[in-house]
């Protein structure tokens, strides 16, 4: 097993010095080896104070007196990746399971800053990939930077050059301005800065992801190259589509909002294939516009396709500065629905008037029979911000970076929809229990694929542990006790938990979960849990923290 070392510096990066401290508190100098990289280890500098300080870039080392190290410290989360990669084999702390074999890549976005320009808003961070590969207990981590034209344009040019999630490029002159326009119509102007998740299609291929069509990004999952776009060789010509396809062995399935004439094309597409195929539409019943579909969920037969409140905008497409909604707007008269489409043959089953509800991300969803073994309605499972799109706003760097102890996260619950199928025109949405099992945290939700569209017992989400600003625990839910299970480490922002089962397994939750931690010291690691438990069974420190990260996906070792 090869385990190498390579970093190099963003932007004025260029000295290993912001190594950070590379064991768990067990004093005394030399160093600790990762690899081939060997990291500082001071117990001298540790009384000076002496810390690397998790700040904007670049990094700084500075001297505190002890007690105003704590809280000088950062959350590495909400800072900037110090430099564009790195690779080396971690020190596993507990046992990793000998069995836990392939890669743990998983998403975000990692750097929002470019030249003296600082982003706002958390999505709108250039990506940063992860790399977990677990081999025979041992883990190597590496990250690096994805190469979207979106951000080698910003390296190049020191500037914003491509519409983000939040910013918009500066523009020096008019015509300028009119071109940047113009380019917004063809879909040229907006990012291909894939920084939301990461799937692994059927036949193989790696891709990132982000909302943007173009920002469909391929890569190697060995050593996390850009390999390059992923073209899609239809002419279904959108320019947006759900963030989260669903992606399995046999097939990619997806929905495109039509922001022209209000509706959702469901599509699909062939492992080894580059072409979506149209299964069918569903016509928006409310609003001017779609409502935001950052995922969706599926039941074996059906695409469920969810018509939210919280609406694309073309006006806050234009906009140069960002709204309180980005690029959407919220319009509680126009209603929720759900509507249910076959996946076979692309017909509508039901489409119902739901309660308002704000889901960026579905759980899962299943088909439900009564006694007699008939199907009687359609279940959906998601992570539901009480119709309260104020969690957007929440997500600012500014709010995440500058906590003061106040309760500010706002309540999210697990919702549950009942979708009848008999006809009737109205859902129901209701928790599928009670949310103080969870401190009334829910999002960035993993479940056994297994279950994927089937009934299911187990979710693994960010929870919270209150007063907070952002979920800070990790919850194992058990939808048929209604309880839940929580992981909390005081001062500490994990990324959403991955469950990976046990080859061979037969029971839902017989696996691991993995997550990566941002810790209060401005540090980081790798946590492996027991998914039945829900004990810490391995950790594994990061050479320093790392910003928080999305969604994930499991490459199996082949
Ligand atoms: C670049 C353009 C867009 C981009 C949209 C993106 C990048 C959306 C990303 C959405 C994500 C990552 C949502 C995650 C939600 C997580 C939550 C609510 C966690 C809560 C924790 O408590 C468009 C906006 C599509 C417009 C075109 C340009
Ligand atoms: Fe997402």
């Amino acid at each position: 097993m090869a385990s190498s070392l390579s970093f190099s510096a963003i932007g004025n990066y260029g000295s290993p010095s912001c190594m950070a401290v590379a064991d768990r508190g067990s004093g005394g100098g030399g160093g600790t080896t990762f690899g081939q990289a060997t990291f500082w280890k001071n117990s001298k500098s540790r009384e000076l104070g002496i810390v690397s300080v998790a700040t904007d870039l670049p990094p700084v080392v500075q001297q505190l007196p002890l007690k105003e190290v704590a809280k000088e410290r950062k959350l590495a989360a909400w800072t900037s990746v110090r430099q564009d990669r790195w690779e080396g084999e971690l020190v596993v702390e507990g046992e990793i399971p000998q069995w836990l074999n392939g890669t743990y890549l998983r998403n975000g976005p990692g750097l929002w800053h470019i030249g003296d320009y600082n982003f706002r808003h958390l999505f709108d961070g250039y990506a940063t990939i992860v790399r977990l590969h677990f081999e025979n207990g041992r883990l190597i981590m590496g990250h690096r930077q994805i190469e979207s034209d979106a951000y080698k344009a910003a390296r190049k040019n020191n500037k914003l050059c491509y519409r983000e999630f939040s910013e918009v490029p500066k523009h020096d002159n008019f015509l300028s301005y009119i071109g940047d326009l113009a380019n917004l119509f063809s879909g040229a102007s907006l990012t291909d800065n894939a920084n939301t998740g990461v799937v692994q299609l059927g036949e193989g291929r790696v891709v990132c992801l982000t909302e943007t069509i173009k920002g469909s990004i391929v890569i190697d999952p060995n050593n996390l190259n850009t390999l390059g776009k992923f073209e899609y060789t239809d002419s279904l010509g959108t320019f947006v589509h759900s963030a989260h396809p669903i992606v399995t062995e046999s097939e990619f399935l997806t929905l495109l909002p039509d922001l022209i004439n209000p509706g959702y094309l469901v599509v699909r597409m062939e492992p080894g294939s580059n072409e979506r195929k149209v299964i069918g539409r569903v016509e928006c019943r409310g609003g001017p516009s779609p409502g935001w579909v950052h995922s969706f969920p599926v039941t074996e037969h059906y695409v469920i396709v969810p018509e939210m409140p919280l609406r694309y905008c073309a006006q806050n497409l234009l906009r140069a500065e960002p709204t309180p909604l980005y690029k959407f707007e919220w319009h509680p008269e126009s209603k929720g629905f759900m509507h249910v489409m076959c996946k076979a043959s692309g017909k509508l089953v039901a489409s119902v008037e739901v309660p308002l509800f704000v889901t960026f991300h579905y759980i899962n969803a299943y088909e439900d029979k009564d006694e007699d073994g008939r199907l009687t309605r359609v279940i959906v499972d998601c992570c539901e911000h009480n119709a309260n799109p104020a969690i957007l706003d929440k997500l600012r760097l500014q709010n995440l970076r500058s906590w003061s102890g106040e309760d500010v996260l706002p309540d999210a619950r697990v919702g549950r929809f009942k979708i009848p199928l008999d006809g009737s025109p109205n859902g129901e949405l209701v928790d599928a229990l009670n949310p103080d099992e969870h401190g009334r945290g829910m999002d960035m939700c993993s479940i056994n694929p297994t279950y994927l569209g089937k009934k299911y017992r187990y979710a693994y989400a960010c929870g919270a542990q209150r007063p907070c600003n952002f979920p800070n625990t990790i919850t194992k839910i058990d939808l048929e006790e209604k309880k839940a299970k929580n992981w909390y480490d005081e001062g500490s922002v994990p990324s959403e938990p991955f469950f990976v089962a046990r080859p061979g397994a037969t029971k839902e939750d017989d696996g691991v979960v993995i997550s990566m931690v941002s810790d209060k010291n401005g540090e980081g690691y790798a946590l492996i849990l027991d998914a039945s438990t829900f004990e810490e069974i391995a950790r594994a420190k990061f050479p320093y923290g790392l910003p928080y990260g999305l969604h994930g996906c499991w490459v199996p070792k082949r």
